[in-house]
Parts: structure tokens; C-alpha cells; sequence
């Protein structure tokens, strides 16, 4: 049996993705619909403070193409609370105009791939990437991904020293996108359909392309990823959600 990657988990994450019903949303009056916006950025001030006391963190996007139109990030230290926040949105009047797109359940990882040293708990830099503020990045990029487990492609059989090398080799490419694009991978083996979310966040919107294709002539990502759907967005600033659901 091959040596088991230890992880680092962080703090628990919900991407929950929802489609505006604008047909049903169009025939309320505006008055209503002003009541409604105004609910729901009562949810967003709350998960605000929260943030504000480092209890969790959210991010809110839009999403471009059918898939879905807008995206809500929720990460906190618990599933209930996870939970709670879903239930409270779908309980608001906001989710009776939005039809549920798609959901991923999943929490912030690292894996012992690199060096780690002293107990990593008590490293800074590895608690900043645990308990993640997310980004106000312009863009969002998101997409579960597994390792192949295919014949002589198992990367679940691979001894813990090749599995190391190719990692240090994605780490490698990641590295010179430093700056450019932040990566925020959470594992959801035993949580949802695939083994991992990849959610990318960056100011360039063509930087996700240029970092995914990279990495597809990586090994790991070339001989071993298996990938899902990409969701990409756009930020949707708090002062954007009125001239987003206005119609
Ligand atoms: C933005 C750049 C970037 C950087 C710097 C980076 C670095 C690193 C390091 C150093 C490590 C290992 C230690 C750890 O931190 O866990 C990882 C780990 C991981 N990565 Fe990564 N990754 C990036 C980016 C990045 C992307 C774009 C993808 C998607 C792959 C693709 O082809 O579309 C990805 C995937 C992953 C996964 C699924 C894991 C966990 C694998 C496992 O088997 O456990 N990743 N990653």
C-alpha cells in the first residue's frame, strides 16, 4: 500500500450557485423587489461581521455563461454553520426568484507534498491559507477536479516519492503565477462528487487560462487530473447587487 497523503484542513466551504428566475422576479413590483435586495444584503452584512471577527469569510460573484448567475462562497468552521447559511438563504424571499444550480461541499486543504517543519498549526503563513479572508479579485474561477485511478494510471498506487516530485513540479508553475492568480484548493473526498474544488481568484481574467494550460503539460494535471465543470464570474461588489437585479 502506498504512504497516505496527511492533509491540513481549514475552515469548511459552500459554493452554492443559483440561477434568477427574472421572469417570475420581473412581475413583482418594484417596491418588493426593493424589500427583497434589501433582505438579503442583510444575510451579506452579517456573514460581513463574521468576517470582520475572523469566523469565516464569503465571496460573491457573478456568473457568466448558463451554468448558473451568481455564485455565493461560503467558508466557516463548521458544516452546521454551513448549514445555517444555506437554510437561511433559501428561507428568504431572494431564493424564491432563484432556482438552486449547483452546489459544492468541500473544506480548505493542504497536503503534506512540501516540507512542513515544526507543527504547522502554529505557522502563520499556513494558518493565513487554512482560515483564507477570501479575495476582492475581480475574477472567479471554480472547478472540482479527482486523480485518475485508471490502470497504470493510479495515482493512488504511486510510491510517496513520485507523488512529492510531481507535486513540487506543479508547485513549481503555480509559483510564477505569484501575484497574478491565488489558488484556494479545498478536498471533498467523502464530501461531494469529486476529490477536490479549485477556486482561482485573479484581477486578469486570462490568467486562468494561461495557468490551467500550463499546468495541463504538468504531469499530475496531464497524466492524472480529471476535471469537472468551470463556473467563471465576475465580483459582484455589495453596490452592485441593486443594478445587478435590476430589471
Ligand atoms: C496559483 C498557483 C498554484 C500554486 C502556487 C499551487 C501550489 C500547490 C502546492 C505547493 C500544492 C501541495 C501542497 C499544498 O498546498 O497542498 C498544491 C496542491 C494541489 N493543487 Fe495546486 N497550485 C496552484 C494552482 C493549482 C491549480 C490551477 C490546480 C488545478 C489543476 C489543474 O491542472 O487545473 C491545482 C490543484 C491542486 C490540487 C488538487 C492539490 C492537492 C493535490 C493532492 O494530491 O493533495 N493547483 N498546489
Amino acid at each position: 500500500m502506498s504512504e497516505a497523503a496527511q492533509t491540513l484542513d481549514g475552515w469548511y466551504s459552500l459554493h452554492d450557485f443559483r440561477t434568477v428566475d427574472w421572469t417570475t422576479w420581473k412581475m413583482l413590483p418594484a417596491q418588493e423587489r426593493q424589500e427583497i435586495i434589501q433582505e438579503f444584503m442583510g444575510l451579506v452584512e452579517k456573514w460581513n461581521k463574521t468576517q470582520a471577527e475572523k469566523q469565516g469569510s464569503h465571496a460573491l460573484y457573478t456568473i457568466v455563461g448558463q451554468k448558473a448567475d451568481f455564485m455565493m462562497m461560503i467558508l466557516r468552521p463548521t458544516m452546521e454553520e454551513l448549514n445555517e447559511i444555506e437554510t437561511e438563504f433559501n428561507k428568504s424571499k431572494l431564493a424564491e426568484y432563484t432556482i438552486p444550480a449547483h452546489s459544492y461541499v468541500s473544506v480548505v486543504e493542504l497536503s503534506n507534498y512540501l516540507p512542513a517543519g515544526e507543527d504547522p498549526y502554529q505557522n502563520p503563513q499556513v494558518l493565513a491559507r487554512l482560515y483564507p479572508e477570501l479575495p476582492k479579485a475581480k475574477y472567479v474561477c471554480f472547478y472540482p477536479m479527482d486523480k485518475r485511478r485508471q490502470g497504470e494510471d493510479n495515482w493512488y498506487m504511486l510510491p510517496m516519492e513520485d507523488r512529492r516530485n510531481m507535486m513540487r513540479s506543479h508547485g513549481m508553475i503555480g509559483r510564477q503565477y505569484a501575484g497574478k492568480v491565488k489558488q484556494i484548493i479545498t478536498g471533498s473526498v467523502g464530501f461531494d462528487d469529486y476529490e477536490w474544488g479549485v477556486t482561482l481568484f485573479a484581477d486578469d481574467v486570462l490568467q486562468f487560462k494561461k495557468l490551467v494550460y500550463e499546468m495541463r503539460f504538468d504531469e499530475v494535471s496531464a497524466r492524472y487530473g480529471e476535471f469537472g465543470s468551470f463556473f467563471v464570474g465576475n465580483l459582484l461588489e455589495e453596490d452592485r447587487v441593486e443594478t445587478f437585479l435590476h430589471v
